[in-house]
């Protein structure tokens, strides 16, 4: 394989083909991949990504043998994971000037990654542009696409988006360009929307929102193919699949409080799943009867259980109720405990425990980090006394997360 591979005048792809079986998130990727980094040789020539951390030296002695290191002014780094940043370090050694352009997370991520505390970054917010001396970047945060701190360049001049890992599709190719493709690519294009992007569904909408505006002729991602063939195509596709799904889905929030605080966090579930338009009920156990409750469980996609602790046990009736849930069929159906408690809230794992032994789908921390790579959810969800604003927010965030699985 060639060094480079001109894409518009004064732009290359600079990326390496990895041909081999590649295990990734749990998988292996049969085809291979590519990890597609790109040059635009500028008045101030600008890197946009790098490749894989495993080929970091063999990466910097290609791209050297097409430009000195040292004369590269910026290095955009569209999402920190390794496959795309993991070459940085060893670009950056040999590219003392060069200024790392990426979002404040991307930045904070990237330091605390490669040791990289000393080196100049240029931040960037939605929308902003540089000029790379004969051709404008603008840049477009995109988060949780693929992960929290993502985000998109677009070059004005060449009407290509540069977006990292959204529309790519795994796929060791020599050809590059989807117009070469000797195969069929599409289901592999779509199967790396599915894995990749489809968990995180109302973002792909707000990123096509972003976009809609720009005049992109070509797609060039961090993976396979570079889609210069029916480029809008490729974002109808993403629109299509991310539309959100007919059926409307609806949650049950059902808890026990001594007190009131456990209230207080329900009502907070309820404003977050609010936020992601998911219609909701909240029942305290003590004011419906058992076949009322069993009713609203039936109607609902994904229930909370929640229950304050006394003594070191679940309080009010809630019990009843988890007791009777063991022998309903909920396959399907989301369960997440929460409560608020004082000191050691021996009952919100209680709760946890029961809804392991329905046949409901229990979702803890580990599921969401699973499923969708977010780290910033703790459930089952835990409150000491009132929740103060913080506290708030966090719990809101829980309403939302879990509206955001309802709707993927
Ligand atoms: C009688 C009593 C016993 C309690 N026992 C515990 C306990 O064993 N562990 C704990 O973490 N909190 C305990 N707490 C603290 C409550 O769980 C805490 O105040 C919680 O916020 C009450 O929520 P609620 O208003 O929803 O009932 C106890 C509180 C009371 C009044």
């Amino acid at each position: 394989m060639t060094n480079k591979l001109e894409i518009a005048k004064n732009s290359y792809w600079v990326g390496y083909v990895d041909d081999r079986k590649v295990p990734f998130h749990r998988l292996i990727l049969e085809k291979g991949t590519t990890y597609n980094s790109y040059l635009l040789m500028t008045e101030k020539p600008t890197v946009i990504d790098t490749v894989d951390i495993e080929f970091g030296r063999v990466y910097v002695e290609k791209l050297s043998k097409i430009i000195d290191p040292k004369e590269i002014e910026y290095i955009v780094i569209n999402h920190v994971e390794p496959d795309h940043a993991g070459a940085l370090p060893a670009l950056a050694a040999k590219a003392p000037n060069a200024k790392i352009v990426t979002t404040a997370l991307g930045a904070e991520e990237l330091k605390d990654m490669f040791k990289l505390h000393n080196r100049e970054f240029i931040i960037i917010k939605d929308g902003d542009k540089l000029d790379i001396g004969g051709k404008t970047l603008q840049f477009f945060e995109t988060p949780y696409l693929h992960t929290e701190e993502t985000m998109i360049t677009y070059c004005i001049e060449d009407k290509i988006l540069y977006p990292c890992d959204q529309f790519s599709t795994h796929i060791a190719t020599y050809e590059l360009f989807n117009d070469l493709a000797k195969e069929n690519y599409m289901d592999d294009f779509e199967v790396y929307y599915k894995l990749i992007m489809h968990p995180h569904r109302p973002y792909v909408q707000d990123m096509i929102e972003k976009i809609k505006e720009l005049d992109i002729e070509m797609i060039a991602p961090s993976h396979g193919y570079i889609l210069r063939e029916n480029a809008q195509s490729f974002i109808k596709a993403y629109n299509i699949m991310s539309q959100p799904s007919d059926e409307s889905k609806k949650a049950l929030i059902l808890f026990s409080t001594m007190t009131g605080n456990t209230t207080k966090v329900a009502k907070l579930i309820g404003e977050g799943l609010e936020d992601k338009g998911i219609e909701h009920r909240i029942i305290n156990t003590k004011n419906a009867s058992n076949e009322e409750i069993k009713e609203a469980i039936m109607a609902a996609d994904a229930i909370f259980f929640g229950s304050s602790t006394r003594y070191a046990d679940m309080v009010g009736n809630i019990e009843e109720v988890l007791k009777d849930i063991k022998d309903m069929n909920l396959s399907n159906k989301l369960a997440i405990a929460f409560g608020s408690y004082g000191w050691s809230g021996e009952a919100v794992q209680v709760v946890h425990d029961y809804l392991l032994e329905s046949n409901m789908k229990v979702i803890d921390s580990s599921y969401i980090i699973k499923t969708t790579g977010m780290d910033h959810v703790q459930l089952p969800l835990r409150v000491k006394f009132v929740p103060d604003e913080k506290e708030q927010n966090r719990i809101m965030e829980v309403g939302r997360v879990i509206g955001d699985l309802l709707l993927a």
